[in-house]
């Protein structure tokens, strides 16, 4: 699909889309719960949709209705005899959904092949093949890569992990262990993307599971506990949202809903780098209203936040001067080599990107150019460049601009809502 974004002022009110990392969890705990677990306002992406086929794979009923997921969930205790998974999962693209769903498979006592396409097909897995044999299961990649097969059951034992490439390996170790640890520690090394963990701690707690963490470097169990079913309404995605708010950052004024300051969500750290960069807030409890200010350079460190490259750099497009944004290493392993893309993108549309180490140099104000460029199969790379477009000095053509559909299928229907100039070609 090609996607041309041209020049255009922002102007009006949108609702943020689901986050697909708390929809994700929710899926994962509802398939660990004994019963019937109702997921409101869920997300249709793909990455979510994913997590849904893997949660019927896994043993859950999924029925859907108007505006909800009713998920019946079967508790996957190791070694149950009524359980049934089937030998083959797919999680799609998603890195959060095979690195989450994994461990949590691995606690059938049977053998499991687990597997994706597109990006995923070449993003790291060693972790497994190291960390699962001391759980008790057997684990085989393809040199680091998928396909995963899986033999359990997993026992959860006192076990140290590093999680400096990934956060969401210790999210699905947290989840799996959650369904059947007793009196264990997960010690983890070099955390990265905390907060995502702290999402984590919260769903599992949504679903009755708690767990004690100091400094996110020790997560205990304690007493034996179990996932309870329940109802849960999935939040707006700061992640998402962030390219909105950044369009009206740059090209006018926007007036986001369904946004929670209070999340756990990392990504609502968007607003710090927002505030640094000159434009109006108005942060309210779940709507943020937004407005263009006299735009300046910046500096932000996005460890914690990586996702956030793609619409920080959109932003300081716009900035004139050089913005600094670091954790650029965080990238490599993403839908693309994010820092990369972003620099070849970019570079098309006259804005000159250095990466420096684990820095990011952007050099803004310089003016946007009209151009051709390509989302590398990377959703938020497409969202990025129509940002990017909208105050572009001529239409920006984006290919492959369907890569949106891994975490938001609404993203061009939300820029037309408020201003955005959109027009969407099939390819035949
Ligand atoms: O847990 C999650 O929902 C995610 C964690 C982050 O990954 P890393 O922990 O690999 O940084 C983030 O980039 C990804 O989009 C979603
Ligand atoms: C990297 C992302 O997701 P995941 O790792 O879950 O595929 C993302 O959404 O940008």
């Amino acid at each position: 699909m090609q996607v041309t974004v041209s020049p255009a002022s922002i102007k009006g009110t949108v609702t943020a889309n689901p986050s697909k990392s708390a929809m994700q969890r929710a899926v994962a705990a509802a398939l660990l719960a004994k019963g019937k677990s109702i997921i409101r306002n869920p997300g249709l992406s793909n990455d979510c949709l994913a997590a849904l086929g893997v949660a019927e794979n896994l043993g859950a009923t999924v029925k859907r209705g108007e505006d909800y997921f009713e998920i019946t969930g079967n508790g996957m205790q190791p070694s149950a005899a009524e359980q049934q998974p089937a030998s083959t999962i797919n999680c799609g693209e998603s890195g959060l959904g095979i690195r989450m769903f994994t461990p949590i498979a691995a606690l059938a006592a049977s053998a499991i092949t687990i597997d994706g396409h597109g990006s995923l097909a070449t993003r790291p897995m060693d972790f497994f093949q190291e960390v699962l044999p001391q759980l008790d299961v057997q684990c085989t990649t393809q040199g680091g890569r998928l396909p995963l097969k899986i033999q359990g059951p997993l026992h959860p034992k006192d076990i140290t992990i590093d999680g400096s490439l990934s956060s969401q390996f210790l999210t699905g170790l947290l989840m799996a262990y959650g369904a059947t640890a007793e009196d264990v520690t997960i010690t983890v090394k070099d955390l990265k993307s905390k907060p995502y963990i702290a999402l984590t701690l919260q769903l599992m707690a949504h679903f009755g599971v708690k767990v004690e963490q100091k400094n996110f470097e020790q997560f205990h169990f304690g007493k034996k506990q179990a996932y309870k079913a329940g109802e849960y309404t999935v939040e707006g995605d700061w992640s998402g949202a962030a390219f909105l708010l950044v369009a009206a950052a740059v090209a006018g004024k926007a007036e986001v809903h369904h946004l929670n300051t209070q999340s756990a969500q990392s990504d609502k750290a968007i607003l710090t780098a927002l505030e640094d960069a000159g434009a109006q807030m108005m942060p309210g409890m779940f709507t943020i209203i937004i407005e263009k200010g006299g735009l300046q350079p910046f500096e932000f460190d996005a460890t914690d936040c990586p996702d956030l490259f793609p619409p920080l750099v959109a932003l300081a497009a716009n900035c004139k001067g050089t913005t600094k944004i670091k954790g650029v290493s965080r990238l490599a392993h993403k839908e693309s080599d994010r820092g990369v893309t972003l620099q070849e993108e970019f570079g098309k549309m006259g804005i000159r990107i250095d990466l420096q180490e684990d820095e990011m140099l952007v050099h803004g104000g310089t003016g946007i150019k009209g151009a051709n460029v390509h989302s590398h199969n990377d959703h938020r790379i497409a969202m990025a460049c129509a940002v990017a477009a909208l105050t572009a000095d001529g239409p920006v053509v984006i290919e492959n601009a369907e890569a949106i559909n891994k975490s938001y299928p609404e993203f061009y229907e939300h820029l037309q809502q408020i201003g955005g100039k959109v027009s969407i070609a099939q390819h035949a």
